[in-house]
């Protein structure tokens, strides 16, 4: 049994707005995170500025939500805290381009570490420099939002120039609604490593690997794609629903004892503790150590060569058109949001 826990879960009785009401934000892209922290802190009463690219195609959909839009550079100067939320390693340009207007006293804030803790921004002293991380995509971020709920966040301190940078943290954890579901405090440190460990090993590599495979394995063994998708792709969610809202004991007594017994017994097959577990502790020294982001930086400085070649090769996986074809034929139970395609 894990011992007591240490940390705080802070909700939304433990923010005060009064940190936040008086402030200017600007939310340098309106991606996947910046379209729903802008729209969510704006629904919420705060003073928000986009900051894109003028050319950007987000541009005018922001201002069709009835945000006002400037570059970067024009946004960060008016506001007093700045959210980082374009691609982690497109943000030491994009600070470059705004370093200028952040005044002492700012606020330079992340929704990911990645830049603060690899060394690759570096902020003046007078700035305070926080993290409010959903741990969430960003597109459920402003549906559970809309629906009056919340996602878990994550608030971090890297430097408090002010002595308000924890209050103010909550105080923007609270607008983008992550309070309502519960927000606890950590370091940058701890974010980036857990994060890229976990999107690697688990969230998204590992599990659409698991996903893929089983898929193939069916599919080769002569049954037919349309139950291999259903049963290794589109069931996930609803078995993964349950686990997030009561744990594994929650699915565990809602799918049949055969499928428990089933589970329990042969899941190991697939994920053992030898493989698996060298597999994973693999990923997690190349995230410590910082050679998975000496790699991604690489990557992006040399035109993402193996990126656009690994993209390429999973928008081709068969499970992709099938799963679209089938998709469309089937009802969907909530108003889907079209997530935009990646660049
Ligand atoms: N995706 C997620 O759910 C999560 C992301 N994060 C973190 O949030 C941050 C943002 O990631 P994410 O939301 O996925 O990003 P996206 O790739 O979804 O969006 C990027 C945004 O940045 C804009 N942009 C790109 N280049 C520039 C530029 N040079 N100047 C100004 N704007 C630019 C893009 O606009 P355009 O191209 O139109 O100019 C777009 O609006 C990252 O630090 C990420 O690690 C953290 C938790 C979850
Ligand atoms: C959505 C999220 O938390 C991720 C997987 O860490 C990310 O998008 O970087
Ligand atoms: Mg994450
Ligand atoms: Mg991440």
């Amino acid at each position: 049994m894990a011992d007591e826990f240490t940390t705080t879960v802070y909700r939304d009785e433990d923010a005060d707005s009064t940190y936040i009401e008086d402030k200017t934000v600007a939310v340098l892209g309106y991606g996947s995170q910046g379209h729903a922290h802008a729209l969510n802190l704006n629904d919420s009463g705060v003073d928000v500025i986009v900051g894109l690219r003028e050319d950007s195609s987000s541009w005018p959909e922001a201002e069709s939500e009835g945000l006002r839009v400037e570059t970067p550079d024009v946004a960060a100067a008016e506001a007093d805290i700045v959210q980082m939320l374009v691609p982690d390693t497109i943000q030491p340009a994009v600070y470059e381009a705004i370093a200028d207007g952040l005044e002492a006293g700012d606020t330079l804030q992340f929704a990911h570490g990645f830049n603060i803790h690899y060394g690759q921004i570096r902020p003046p002293e007078d700035v305070d420099v926080t993290m409010v991380a959903p741990k969430s995509p960003g597109h459920l971020v402003r549906r559970t939002y809309q629906r009056g709920e919340g996602v878990p966040g994550l608030i971090a301190v890297y430097q408090d120039a002010t002595g308000d940078a924890k209050e103010q943290s909550l105080a923007y954890a609270e607008a983008i609604g992550c309070t309502r579901a519960g927000v606890i405090e950590t370091t940058f440190q701890e974010e980036v490593e857990t994060d890229l460990f976990g999107e690697q090993a688990v969230l998204c590599g590992g599990v659409t690997e698991l996903m893929k495979m089983g898929y193939e394995t069916l599919v080769d063994a002569g049954y037919s794609p349309e139950m291999a998708y259903f049963e290794c792709m589109n069931e996930m969610k609803l078995i993964v629903d349950l686990i997030y809202e009561d744990g594994l004991m929650g699915m565990w007594n809602s799918v049949s004892d055969t499928a428990e017994y089933g589970g329990i017994t042969r899941g190991e097959y697939v994920v053992d503790d030898e493989y698996a577990r060298e597999g994973m502790e693999q990923v997690l020294e190349e995230v410590q150590n910082g050679e998975f982001a000496r790699e991604w930086i690489t990557e992006n400085q040399t035109n993402r060569p193996s990126y656009k070649q690994l993209r390429a090769a999973e928008e081709g996986h068969e499970i992709e058109d099938v799963g679209g074809r089938l998709r469309e034929l089937f009802a969907w139970e909530e108003q889907r949001e079209e997530v935009p395609a990646d660049d």
